[in-house]
């Protein structure tokens, strides 16, 4: 890797804005980029690559500057101890001051570190982790979470099959293989751009961690059935729900923003699927919700959550998340899910999930819509995936984390209501 001076300057600058915690780090970034045109695309990668590296590592990076901190020096301690860079590695990145902290960085004792900084979390979440897991356990969830994501593809079974998308990528020199537990999940070995792929553009394929994934395959809709994604955002787990019904029966996509809805219709035109219906909702007690009271076969609740389930991909939420706005959460997953249970017809089947980790977004909401609703029984998730050939030693609620099964992180549990 040789960087330049302008590389490091450029991190910094980018990294001060992503610091402010105003914005997610990602729109940060590309509001970033779009104002400063002349950068070129190794010089965007470095930038990304630095700021999200240590968004991932703050607090040790943080305790190796010192008191003195400022993003250049948390730039070149990045490099130092998380790259492990050399001063001859970074050849004329380096001039004067700098050169002499990154020597000094480099050779510094970080001293001891309390639980929470060796973990690169937020006090308030080493704490709330450490409630339901070891020291052992947050600790190595922590590190899986520090780590970046590998990218995932969902193939679109009404178009093609997975060993059949696996195949024609590899034609194309894109190194891939079939994933652990999805049947419809490729992993790629890089992280080539494919929004132009042949394949891509027809709809073949979407992208989709498979961990996401796995959240159709327990909700297991079939053909014709009336279904809801009382959630769907842009529309990730909607588009499997309705190939997995093959393109059959009615599949409504609800959320409260018309703006990620609306990013769902040109992957709908793309997959070629014409069930899903989007409905834009003004909360989770909309007139048109409660139209649908007792009707529906299967209903996912993909509840908005702290997602740190995610942190591999959005490292700055650990930073941005607070316990008042995690009480904010929890009150309105209860409100969510009691409201899409109505929809659901006896005998149908409910699955409440999240990309979180905490038991509070998680366990805890699910342990007291049962206690509230004596109608609903919680199915194993171990066994409803095993029924699919989908084998994955979880018990009745499915946890994900990158550390067990290297996908992003997330929670579900499967409900049926009582005939
Ligand atoms: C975890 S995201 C959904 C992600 C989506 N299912 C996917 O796979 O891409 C949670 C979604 O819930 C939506 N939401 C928030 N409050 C809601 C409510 N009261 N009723 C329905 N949707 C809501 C948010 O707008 C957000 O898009």
């Amino acid at each position: 890797m040789t960087i330049t001076a302008a590389q490091i300057q450029s991190a910094s600058q980018a990294l001060r804005s992503v610091l402010r915690f105003d914005y997610p780090a990602d729109s940060v970034l590309s509001r970033y980029f779009r104002d400063l045109r002349e950068l070129g695309a190794r010089d965007r990668a470095f930038v990304a690559e630095a700021v999200y590296g240590v968004l991932r590592r703050l607090r040790t990076l943080e305790r190796l500057c010192g008191e003195d901190v400022s993003t250049r020096k948390l730039v070149l301690a990045w490099l130092a101890r998380v790259e492990g860079l050399t001063l001859r590695q970074l050849g004329d990145g380096l001039h004067g001051r700098d050169t002499d902290f990154f020597t000094q960085v480099k050779g510094r004792e970080i001293g001891e570190l309390s639980f929470a900084e060796s973990a690169d979390l937020p006090d308030w979440l080493a704490e709330r982790l450490l409630a339901s897991r070891s020291e052992a356990e947050v600790l190595a969830l922590a590190q899986s979470l520090n780590r970046p994501a590998p990218l995932d593809l969902r193939a679109n079974s009404l178009k093609l099959d997975r060993d059949a998308l696996v195949e024609k990528l590899r034609a194309d020199g894109i190194a891939c293989a079939p994933g652990r537990y999805s049947p419809l999940a490729v992993r790629l070995e890089g992280k080539p751009a494919l929004q132009k792929h042949p394949q891509f553009l027809d709809g073949s394929f979407e992208v989709q961690d498979e961990g996401s994934q796995l959240l159709g395959f327990l909700l297991q809709p079939k053909r014709g059935e009336m279904v809801v994604d009382f959630c769907a955002g842009a529309g990730g787990k909607t588009l499997l729900l309705g190939a997995l019904m093959r393109n059959s029966g009615r599949l409504y996509a609800f959320d409260v923003s018309d703006k990620r809805l609306s990013k769902l219709k040109p992957r709908m035109a793309r997959s070629g699927l014409s069930n899903i219906h989007p409905v834009v909702i003004a909360s989770e007690n909309d007139p048109r919700v409660k139209r649908l009271a007792g009707k529906i076969d299967r209903v996912l609740v993909d509840a908005p959550c702290s997602g740190l389930g995610t942190l591999r991909r959005n490292p700055d939420l650990k930073w941005r998340q607070s316990p008042e706005a995690l009480a904010e959460l929890t009150v309105k997953q209860a409100a969510i899910l009691a409201s899409a249970a109505r929809l659901v017809k006896p005998g149908g089947r409910l699955v409440y999930a999240t990309c979180s980790i905490l038991p509070e977004e998680n366990e805890a909401i699910v342990a007291a819509f049962l206690e509230a609703n004596p109608g609903f029984v919680a199915l194993s998730a171990e066994e409803v995936l095993g029924k699919q050939g989908i084998e994955i030693a979880c018990g009745e609620q499915l946890r994900l984390t990158p550390a067990d099964h290297d996908t992003d992180g997330f929670f579900a549990a499967v409900l049926e209501r009582q005939g």
